[in-house]
């Protein structure tokens, strides 16, 4: 399992931010070329960018090219395919046709199978085809919620708790759990508000994110906090498992834990957190 607690958006204009970046905790880096990036910048940025892939280590570098209906779309593409990230991260993608097209244009630009699409849900459409999109290509791994874009196709208010949000966000989690796919929550704007941040992480985390994506360093420590698992997440997980082990032994079914039934299916969840809390350590 790979985390993906926290996805930090940089600037692909800002030099100190991508520098800044080398040293900093987050699982996954998205270069940004799109709405963090000037028009006027967009080319000198496609070159630092792509120029930097490697220069983050073990880290999951992805690159945020332009939206597929721009002037920048296809050279960056071609660009991000040579450069090699972990992934391209693709804005307002709308139907399986996006998805395709983008493929298309990795494979002829020679990328490596290894780098992935991120598709961005962002738009009324891509929510109502949320399943079309995750399902559309197996190089898809990572369903990206754009709040900020979201909310302004939807004319809606941000407010504590999303409300206006909260129907978009379950159909792109359903469409990414039917599918198996990663999905990956919105940015929170007010980097000075940690307290409503780490809300937002914990209601994102308990809808199901595997994830957030984020806009500030200091939005890391709480993000990959609330979404990794506690110490008493790990020990309840392991009792999980041993009390259904023992009670498989017997020829039972189903056992209790502080009361509580435990079935086959809270044994794979609790081994869900063990695997992440393994890949977390090591
Ligand atoms: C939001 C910011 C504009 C705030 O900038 P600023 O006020 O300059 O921040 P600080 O002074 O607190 O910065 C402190 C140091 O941290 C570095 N820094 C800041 N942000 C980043 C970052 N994202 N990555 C790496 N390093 C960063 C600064 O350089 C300072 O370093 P030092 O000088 O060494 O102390 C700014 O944080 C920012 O630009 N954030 C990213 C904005 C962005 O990428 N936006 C686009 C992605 S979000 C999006 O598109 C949403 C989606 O599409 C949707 O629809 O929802
Ligand atoms: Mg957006």
């Amino acid at each position: 399992m790979k985390p993906r607690r926290s996805a930090l958006y940089m600037p692909g204009a800002n030099e100190r931010a991508l520098e800044k970046a080398k040293t900093l905790p987050a699982d996954a880096l998205i270069l940004d070329l799109e709405d963090a990036v000037a028009p006027d910048a967009k080319e000198s940025a496609r070159e630092r960018v792509c120029g930097l892939v490697g220069e983050y280590g073990e880290r999951e570098v992805t690159i945020r090219v332009n939206g597929l209906d721009t002037e920048w779309h296809d050279a960056d593409l071609r660009a991000a395919a040579q450069a090699g990230p972990a992934a391209v991260v693709v804005p307002k993608v709308n139907s399986a046709r996006d998805v395709h097209n983008i493929e298309r244009a990795l494979e002829l630009g020679g990328a490596s199978e290894e780098t992935k699409i991120w598709a961005m849900v962002e738009t009324p459409v891509a929510m109502l085809h949320a399943e079309e999109i995750a399902a559309a290509s197996e190089r898809l791994t990572v369903l990206v919620m754009g709040t900020n874009d979201l909310a302004k196709e939807l004319h809606a208010e941000f407010v504590p708790g999303r409300a206006p949000l909260l129907g978009g966000l379950s159909l792109c989690l359903l469409a990414a759990r039917a599918t198996g796919k990663v999905i990956l929550d919105g940015v929170y704007n007010d980097v000075k508000d940690v307290e409503g941040f780490e809300a937002e992480c914990l209601q994102g985390r308990q809808f199901g994110f595997d994830g957030k994506t984020l806009i500030h360093p200091g939005q890391i420590e709480p993000c990959n906090r609330v979404f990794a698992p506690s110490a008493e997440e790990i020990e309840q997980a392991r009792r999980v498992i041993s009390a259904f082990e023992d009670a498989k032994a017997e020829g039972r079914g189903v056992a209790t834990v502080d009361g509580r039934m435990i079935e086959n299916l809270h044994v794979e969840n609790a081994q869900r957190v063990l695997a992440l809390a393994e890949a977390l350590e090591g």
